[in-house]
């Protein structure tokens, strides 16, 4: 640990920038969108249903969610960190909803601050993942670290982000991604939970997603393009002129999330499969599930909304569920399942 880059400081200070930056600069995605918006659903004007049946309850590797939604990978090794998870869990916990914590590669890194990421007794029931970057399997990671982060959340399931973008553009970043494959096979063949393959914010392809499912990941997150865009965080960070233009250059890189979910759920009619990646509302969530996810996630919103308060992200999550509900009863589909077989959603044509 020579370098300052190397030094388990300059990691935490990382986390403390990416919340900052994401919160001040505008970084999301801005020529490209999560492609959601050319889809419209056909409406029912009489549903024959009470809105009060509706049920958007939803089961996703094996645990029940309350709603079809994840509060995205975000945080943790900063204290600011640790109370942005605190608030994430007890709202996670409340409407029985699934959440990821930030990459915990800092906790690895420095111990002490494991604690930031110690959410389980504020949600005791949730589907819960711990996180950590594929490519630090080439950066002296194993099983043992896999095991130790898990054990810190006492995690359901293990996401492995995949971020080569994101690396080539961070001061610094980790970019041998080398034999990645064989490594993330090895991993699951050993590893005591799930693992779900994750991008972040740049998207994961069908030819991708058999590549990682053949590996033995047991789920998909596309992270597509269309939200918050991972090379115009990096940019703002960068330390010199070509970091800076390379962030600009790749600002809008990347497969729209509707384009992830749908060549992927093409060839995977079964597959656990998580939309996210500029999902902004119930709207949004709703017709990534008509167009085959399980769940969907969203991250830039819950943020917002954390660093207001644990009453804001109340507000958030019913109000997402309400937008959920009306899309339901608007399409007379009583439950998620009908809304994915009915058809009811319509890709928008010009001519
Ligand atoms: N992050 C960035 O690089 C920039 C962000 N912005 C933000 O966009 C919003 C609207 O901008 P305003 O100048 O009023 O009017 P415009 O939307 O007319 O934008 C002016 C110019 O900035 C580009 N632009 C606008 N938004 C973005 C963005 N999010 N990312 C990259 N380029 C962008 C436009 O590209 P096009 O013509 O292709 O739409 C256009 O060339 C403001 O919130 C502003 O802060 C503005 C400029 C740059
Ligand atoms: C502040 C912040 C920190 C993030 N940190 C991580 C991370 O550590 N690991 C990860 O897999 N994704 C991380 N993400 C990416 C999100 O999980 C998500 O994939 C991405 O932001 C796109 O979703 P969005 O458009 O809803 O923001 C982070 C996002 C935000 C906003
Ligand atoms: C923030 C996102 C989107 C992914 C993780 O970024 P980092 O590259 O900072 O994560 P670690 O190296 O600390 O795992
Ligand atoms: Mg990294």
């Amino acid at each position: 640990m020579n370098s300052p880059h190397q030094k388990p400081e300059y990691t935490q200070s990382r986390k403390a920038d990416h919340i900052r930056i994401c919160l001040e600069e505008d970084v999301q995605f801005h020529h490209v969108t999560s492609g959601l918006e050319s889809y419209k659903f056909h409406h029912c004007c009489l549903p024959e249903i009470n809105r009060d049946d509706i049920d958007i309850s939803t089961t996703f590797l094996g645990k029940r969610l309350g709603a079809p939604l994840l509060i995205s990978s975000m945080t943790g090794g900063t204290q600011q960190a640790a109370i942005i998870n605190q608030r994430l869990a007890k709202v996670a916990q409340q409407y029985k909803i699934a959440m990821g914590v930030g990459s915990q590669r800092v906790a690895v890194e420095k111990p002490q601050v494991a604690d930031t990421f110690a959410i389980r007794k504020y949600a005791p029931d949730v589907l819960l993942f711990a996180n950590l970057g594929a490519v630090q399997l080439n950066y002296h990671y194993g099983l043992d670290e896999c095991l130790r982060i898990i054990d810190i959340l006492e995690a359901d399931a293990l996401i492995l982000h995949i971020n080569p973008l994101q690396e080539c553009i961070q001061p610094n970043g980790d970019t041998n991604f080398r034999g990645l494959l064989d490594k993330i096979r090895s991993l699951c063949k050993q590893i005591t939970v799930p693992v779900i393959a994750k991008e972040v914010g740049n998207g994961i392809s069908a030819t991708m997603a058999e590549k990682l499912l053949g590996a033995g990941v047991a789920a998909i997150d596309v992270a597509g393009a269309g939200g918050t865009s991972w090379a115009k965080v990096e940019s703002e960070r960068a330390e010199n002129a070509l970091q800076k233009r390379l962030g600009k250059t790749f600002a809008d890189w990347g497969l729209p999330t509707a384009e992830c979910i749908t060549s992927i759920r093409a060839i995977y009619p079964n597959v656990p499969l998580v939309a996210s990646g500029g999902l902004r509302d119930g709207l949004d969530v709703a017709k990534a599930i008509a167009l085959g996810a399980d769940i969907a996630g969203l991250a830039m919103p819950f943020l917002q909304a954390a660093v207001v308060s644990e009453a804001a992200l109340y507000d958030l999550v019913k109000v997402l569920i309400a937008e959920i509900s009306t899309v339901l009863f608007c399409t007379g589909n009583p439950t998620l399942n009908e809304l994915q077989k009915t058809g009811s959603l319509r890709k928008i044509t010009n001519n």
